[in-house]
């Protein structure tokens, strides 16, 4: 990303924090690089499943009409909505993802602004680790380093999330091939024609076109709906992110053929949440 500018965006302010973040835990004994490293060399990190084929699979899969796979998340709070859901267990309510069905359960570890942690992941990780078909946990983070990447891997993380708004040429292909040298396929996130043709020339397997502007806030169903065409006969999984809220925003991207959407906060502020997961996919009972 490009150097510090005069009015920050909040993206720019969550990076700038979180290169200190990160400095700050690679100082330190016992989580320094090189201990994390020894760690995944003597296998200490959790057994991993594949992305891909966890994304293809969820409990209308097999019927005539299949739905769309879900990829649920643990957002305790955010930058554009404060506070959303700060007394939840993230490990009970991975459990409840898990049974509704989720593929994916996206867990937040970013502390400032969405007052996440890798404890939270790892504990989530260890909450569905005995379910049946478990679903593959993704570190929900903003990623400019491969040690972020390997820590991901030793709490747990199936894969990760790189943002193509933040990172280089250099960089993003750097982190790709790292995640990938870990059995990570990563979700690669984008938010515009250009950033999705970055991806693609990547060769991304799993593209999320999120529908919040990073930079704005703006939210924009028709982000993805935009990006549909650029992926048609590819095999790439694509995934809307954001802004998800009711069965009639799935419904629209089922018919664009999306195959996978990613939903936060309309999930955590849900009631009952194994009902609500069901009728926001219209998947069998
Ligand atoms: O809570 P929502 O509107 O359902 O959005 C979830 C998810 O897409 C959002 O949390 C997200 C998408 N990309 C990100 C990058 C960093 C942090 C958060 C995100």
């Amino acid at each position: 990303m490009s150097g510090p500018s005069k009015n920050p965006t909040i993206l720019e302010k969550i990076y700038a924090q979180r290169r200190l973040d990160v400095e700050q835990a690679k100082a330190t004994p016992g989580t320094s690089f090189e201990d994390i490293n020894t760690y995944l060399a003597m296998g200490l990190a959790p057994k991993l499943i594949p992305l891909v084929p966890r994304l293809k699979t969820n409990p209308s899969s097999s019927s005539t009409n299949p739905s769309l796979s879900l990829m649920a998340e643990i957002k305790r709070a955010s930058p554009s909505k404060g506070a959303i859901a700060m007394d939840t267990n993230p490990a009970q309510q991975a459990l409840k993802y898990a049974e509704a069905g989720a593929s994916v359960i996206s867990v937040l570890t970013e502390p400032t602004w969405f007052k996440g942690s890798l404890l939270d992941m790892r504990l989530v990780r260890q909450a569905v680790d005995q379910t049946p078909n478990r679903p593959a946990i993704l570190r929900k983070e903003f990623i400019f380093e491969e040690y972020q990447i390997a820590e991901a891997r030793l709490h747990g993380a199936d894969t990760v999330l790189l943002i193509v708004a933040m990172l280089t040429h250099e960089q993003l292909t750097a982190l790709y091939k790292y995640s990938c040298s870990l059995g990570m396929e990563p979700l690669v996130e984008v938010n515009n024609q250009t950033e999705m043709m970055r991806a693609l020339e990547l060769g991304a397997k799993v593209i999320g076109v999120n529908n919040r502007n990073l930079h704005s806030f703006e939210v924009d169903l028709g982000t993805t709906t935009k990006l549909v065409d650029l992926v048609k006969e590819k095999d790439v999984i694509l995934c809307a992110l954001s802004g998800i809220s009711g069965p009639q925003d799935v419904r629209v991207y089922k018919e664009q053929s999306v195959h996978a959407v990613l939903v936060g906060e309309a999930l955590m502020r849900a009631q009952d949440t194994t009902t609500f997961i069901r009728e926001l996919l219209e998947w069998p009972a």
